[in-house]
């Protein structure tokens, strides 16, 4: 029976490339986004390419209610969910005062509330069968606060600390929790949070979502707790541990206010 993986943000970026990882393995997929023109010629694709079952699922994650009717949906279908990858997101650029309120809560309803809500759902089935993967996929910006990103940031790090935490608690029953952090990667991002014009994004080569998602996918599969995509993004991470904490924030606002 092929392995069957509910990847939510699959329409876009590094959702959609670790969709067509799984299913050049032969998984087969439930995908979760808003633009169903995207999900629809994603699925044809694939199952064009592939032959493996397609399932989409236009949902909006930041509305109340969405990860439940995900979960009765594939329950109904008995469609079972061996492996969970919360990649859905995006962030907003601005100083907090400044930014659209109801853009920053839908950005914790969907970056936190709609990713834990779908890791409870589905982890209680994998613990019953002991076995499963879960990716949630956090943020380079989780290991620090950043200021012009602060809800984003402070997102992310909930998912990483969250992620780490209940991978432990099911550390010896079959299932593995794996938070994703990539640093700036070359997908529809920028534009969801107003950064076209960043030097962040406007490096001269950014990582792909192709290359984020090969990483995040392989890391996944080895069960690995935390996996941070690109060198320097792993002495990035490793380096605040180990710097004065406002020396950290001067930093990253030094950042912010170039890009
Ligand atoms: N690109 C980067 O620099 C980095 C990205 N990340 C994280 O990677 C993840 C994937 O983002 P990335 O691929 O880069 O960006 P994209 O904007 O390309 O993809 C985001 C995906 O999330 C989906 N999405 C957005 N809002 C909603 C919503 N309300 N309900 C359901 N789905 C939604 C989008 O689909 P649709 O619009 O069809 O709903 C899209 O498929 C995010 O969690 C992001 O925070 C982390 C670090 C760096
Ligand atoms: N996309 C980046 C934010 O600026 C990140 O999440 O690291």
């Amino acid at each position: 029976m092929a392995y069957t993986a509910l990847i939510t943000g699959a329409s876009s970026g590094i959702g959609q490339e670790l969709a067509k990882i799984h299913a050049s393995k032969g998984g087969n997929l439930v995908l979760v986004a808003r633009n169903k023109i995207k999900l629809d010629k994603l699925k044809s694709e694939l199952v064009e390419k592939y032959r493996i079952s397609v399932s989409i699922m236009v949902m909006d994650l930041s509305v109340e209610g969405s990860a439940q009717k995900i979960y009765d949906q594939t329950t109904l279908e008995k469609i079972q969910i061996d492996c969970l990858i919360n990649n859905a997101g995006f962030g907003d650029f601005g100083f907090f005062s400044l930014t659209d309120t109801e853009k920053q809560v839908n950005m914790i309803n969907l970056n936190i509330i709609a990713l834990t809500l779908l890791t409870k759902l589905y982890l209680k089935d994998m613990l019953d069968r002991k076995g499963g993967r879960i990716m949630n996929v956090a943020s380079i910006a989780a290991f620090q606060p950043g200021p012009k990103m602060a809800v984003y940031s402070a997102t992310k790090a909930y998912v990483l600390s969250f992620s780490q935490a209940v991978g432990n608690e099911v550390r010896h029953q079959g299932v593995t929790i794996t938070a994703l952090c990539p640093g700036a990667t070359e997908s529809g991002f920028q534009e969801a949070a107003s950064m076209q014009h960043s030097k962040m994004f406007n490096k001269a080569k950014l990582p792909s979502s192709k290359e984020v998602a090969e990483y995040g996918y392989d890391a996944m599969i080895k069960g690995r707790s935390v996996a941070i995509p690109g060198f320097l993004n792993n002495i990035m991470a490793d380096a605040v541990g180990f710097i004065p904490r406002n020396w950290v924030l001067k930093l990253v606002r030094k950042i912010q206010d170039a890009a």
